[in-house]
């Protein structure tokens, strides 16, 4: 179990984190993700002990730290890996997941899940990007931590591997049944692999929850906007139904929002078509393998984005109709003016 009770880290006169509450459960995986810069390494780098907490308290199973009471990294049963792998050159596969290890039973354990039985014997620069990410995964997890602590864990894997991977760390994880502290800057690495999403903004936690509602209903239009494709269609509501100009939908927090909203249409929100009344033309499209995603200027002026099967293809100008498509409860803003 981890727990962040009121995290502030300072690096100076530099607050890198403002104040950050968070429990994980007993193998719950939760994500850290915002822009560069917003506090994501700071936090778990003060997990680790890696840095102090100027004030607030963590909590790693039986222990508890705080500034005036600090535990050394060694002591706090954390697993680390991170971005570089951090393996040692001069050992081969078997003797980096031994290293300080009494008892080996675990790491053949890890070896074998982690599909690493035929490089046992390899020297790390001879593997490849994956299969090093995949030792220093099994060295943490062969030393039975209470904590997983992963920075940025795929960012030097190619896009291919960068999908794969994510599943079988997840999957690894889970099987091993600790909790873990995961950053990442990528959205969709985000959403997919935590239970939980925490997104960070200036050192704050903006919003937590399971991906579903930080992507379908977040709490600000900056969490809209930085877990996907957000644009903002002028409507307005009442008693919890919201009437835009290309259809209506429930709202997902109905008795709080104001008459005059913006209602958040995410790209798969639409339905397009060149049948029925224009009322909008495309700006331009993107093929994106699977689907084509178009930026379309309705007639109102308001730019919208649809995403549609590949085999719709439409040609900038083309006069279309769009609406809301969405089966799902929308989530709408007080209007910006
Ligand atoms: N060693 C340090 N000394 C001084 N300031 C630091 C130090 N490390 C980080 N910072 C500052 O603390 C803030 C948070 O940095 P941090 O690395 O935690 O952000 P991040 O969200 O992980 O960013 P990125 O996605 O770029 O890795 C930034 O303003 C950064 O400049």
């Amino acid at each position: 179990m981890l727990s962040l009770d009121g995290l502030v880290v300072r690096y100076g006169d530099t607050v890198a984190v403002r104040g950050i509450d968070l429990t994980l459960t007993d193998n719950e995986i939760v994500t850290l993700v915002g822009p560069t810069g917003c506090g994501k390494t700071t936090v778990l780098r003060a997990v680790a002990g890696l840095e102090s907490p100027g004030e607030g308290r963590i909590r790693i199973g039986g222990l508890t730290i705080d500034a005036h009471h600090p535990v050394p990294p060694e002591k706090r049963r954390t697993g680390l890996v991170f971005q570089d792998f951090a393996l040692f050159p001069h050992l081969d596969v078997y003797r980096n997941v031994t290293f300080r290890l009494r008892d080996t039973a675990p790491a053949e354990h890890w070896l074998t899940v982690l599909g690493l039985d035929a490089v046992r014997h390899a020297m790390p620069d001879t593997l490849s990007g994956g299969q090093k990410q995949r030792v220093a995964l099994a060295r943490s997890l062969a030393h039975a931590p209470a904590l997983m602590l992963l920075d940025e864990p795929l960012s030097n894997l190619d896009a291919a591997l960068k999908t794969s991977l994510r599943w079988e760390i997840r999957d690894a994880l889970k099987a091993a049944g600790v909790p873990a502290l995961w950053v990442t800057h990528d959205q969709d690495e985000a959403l997919s692999v935590g239970d939980r999403v925490g997104i960070m903004r200036d050192g704050r936690l903006e919003q937590v929850g399971p991906p579903e509602t930080c992507f379908r209903d977040p709490a600000s239009r900056f969490v809209a906007e930085f877990l996907g494709e957000a644009a903002f269609l002028p409507g307005r509501h009442a008693a919890g139904r919201l009437d835009t100009p290309l259809g209506r939908a429930s709202a997902t927090d109905g008795p709080s929002l104001p008459d005059d909203v913006d209602v958040l249409l995410r790209p798969d929100d639409l339905t397009l078509s060149t049948q029925g009344d224009h009322n909008a033309e495309v700006l331009n499209g993107r093929y994106e393998g699977e689907t084509r995603l178009y930026q379309l200027r309705l007639n109102s002026g308001t730019v919208l984005k649809a995403r549609v099967n590949h085999e719709v293809v439409l040609a900038p100008g083309t006069a279309v109709h769009t609406s809301i498509a969405a089966g799902h409860p929308l989530t709408a803003f007080p209007r910006q003016t």
